[in-house]
């Protein structure tokens, strides 16, 4: 059988903290992986489908379990601001003027190149007019979970909130089943934002559909004086409480979180993804990483939307979330490069329901990145440690999605990126506008 891709000379690393196999041959057909193994039994190949991946470092590609892609318009627009300050005062305001599905459309397809150029296969997105999101993604050729956004007050897609769940339900209509690289998703904003009866329908709607429930959940400390809860409820008890605490929810951020917390969600099967970046930069909290894996809860890594960030590099996100891990206890030894490596990739995959990606096996779909190795800061590579602690997402030569190639020598094939650059360009003269009209938010002065 001719294979539709060969990959010869690479070194490979299949597994996170696993052997890296020298010179090691990888065949894809179908968009999977079709065999593996040493280049002393590489099969014949067909002429023009075969790369060379000598010097190159093979490994799945990364997943980022939470983003919005679309906020690319608004990265740096409101840096050095705490969470509330930030969303109420700037984000909201922002997203209500300049969120169009054209806006949509251009700035996710934008998110899309960064990530295919820092070695993201994967992304779970969490947006309004998600129907444009999954339409960009879909393009640039990406693997990815497309979450409907859903808040109790007028959204730049829902203007009457009281459709909020129906407009939802209209969009996993449309798309599941649609795109074999694309599965809509349910994403209910946060618990401040919902109320009770919607948190339940929106789970609802999600269990009924086969489809993925997110929320973004005790993220700060505030966040519980925001619930309304005369029992003084912590977020993660409201949702147990609603019922809504299960295996098919995805609950991000969960920074604040006391032992009865954590308990509650092992019990229930529900999955957390982390964002280091974000609950840095947002002053928002450090996770409880380790306690979360120590209690066979399943965590993902997320960059968040690239205005609280401010990048979609994986491999930054990686770096830091091994290290902050260990501030706290401080212990070395408190999260490990491999382990965190499981969690952008396999771990990652498994808590947004992809189950089968991030893992480079025979039957797996293949979604691949190479790295160059021929670095100084990659000389000597005894370990896949290095790929948490050392590389960049700069160092992605190529990325494979579904078996077809979306980036080679840095240059993306799926993208047409000078039209997306003249397309978000107007976008951000409008935003930039925008800002300057907008009376400045009072900064305390020390
Ligand atoms: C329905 S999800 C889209 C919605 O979420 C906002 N958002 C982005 N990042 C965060 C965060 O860290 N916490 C809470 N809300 C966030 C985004 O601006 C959209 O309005
Ligand atoms: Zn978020």
């Amino acid at each position: 059988m001719a294979n539709d891709l060969l990959i010869t000379n690479c070194s490979l690393l299949s597994e996170p903290g696993g052997v890296i196999g020298h010179r090691s041959f990888v065949e894809i057909g179908a968009g999977r992986i079709t065999a593996i193994g040493p280049m002393s039994s590489s099969p014949e190949p067909a002429k023009d489908t075969v790369i060379d991946a000598a010097g190159k470092l093979l490994l799945p590609g990364l997943v980022n379990a939470h983003n919005h892609c679309a906020m690319t318009l608004f990265r740096g627009l409101a840096d050095d601001l705490e969470l509330a300050t930030w969303l109420k005062e700037h984000i909201f305001p922002a997203e209500a003027a300049h969120v169009n599905p054209e806006m949509v459309y251009w700035c996710t397809l934008l998110a899309a190149a960064e990530m295919i150029r820092s070695g993201t296969t994967t992304v779970a997105d969490g947006y309004f007019f998600s129907g444009q999101a999954a339409r960009a993604l879909h393009d640039a050729g990406m693997r990815a979970v497309v979450a409907h956004g859903i808040v109790d007050f007028p959204a730049p897609s829902v203007p009457d909130p009281s459709k909020n769940v129906t407009t939802v339900a209209a969009f996993l209509d449309q798309w599941l089943g649609r795109s074999p690289r694309i599965t809509p998703a349910v994403f209910a904003h946060a618990p401040y934002t919902c109320s009770p009866q919607t948190l339940r329908r929106a789970k609802e709607l999600a269990d009924q559909q086969g489809a993925r429930f997110f929320i973004h959940l005790a993220e700060t400390q505030a966040e519980q004086a925001l619930i309304i809860d005369p029992q003084g409820s912590t977020p993660v008890r409201h949702l147990a409480e609603l019922g809504i605490l299960d295996e098919n929810c995805v609950c991000v951020h969960a920074v604040w979180l006391d032992d009865y917390d954590l308990d509650l969600l092992a019990d229930s099967g529900a999955a957390v993804v982390a964002c280091p970046h974000s609950n840095l930069k947002l002053a928002a909290g450090i996770a409880r990483i380790p306690d979360l894996l120590g209690r066979g809860i399943s965590v993902g890594i997320g960059t968040d939307g690239c205005a609280s960030n401010n990048s979609l590099d994986m491999f930054r996100e990686m770096d830091l979330l091994a290290k902050i891990m260990k501030l706290r206890p401080l212990d070395a030894t408190a999260l490990p490069a491999s382990a965190v490596l499981r969690c952008g990739t396999t771990e990652g995959a498994r808590v947004i329901g992809l189950a089968e990606v991030g893992t480079v096996a025979v039957g797996a779909p293949a979604d691949l990145i190479m790295l160059d190795q021929r670095s100084p800061h990659l000389t000597p590579f005894y370990s896949g440690d290095l790929l948490v602690y050392a590389a960049a997402g700069s160092d992605v030569t190529t990325t494979i999605i579904d078996g077809t190639v979306v980036m080679h020598d840095r240059q993306i094939l799926s993208i047409d990126l000078a039209k997306v650059y003249r397309q978000v360009a107007p976008l951000s003269e409008g935003v930039r506008r925008f800002a300057a009209h907008r009376p400045k938010p009072a900064v305390p002065v020390r």
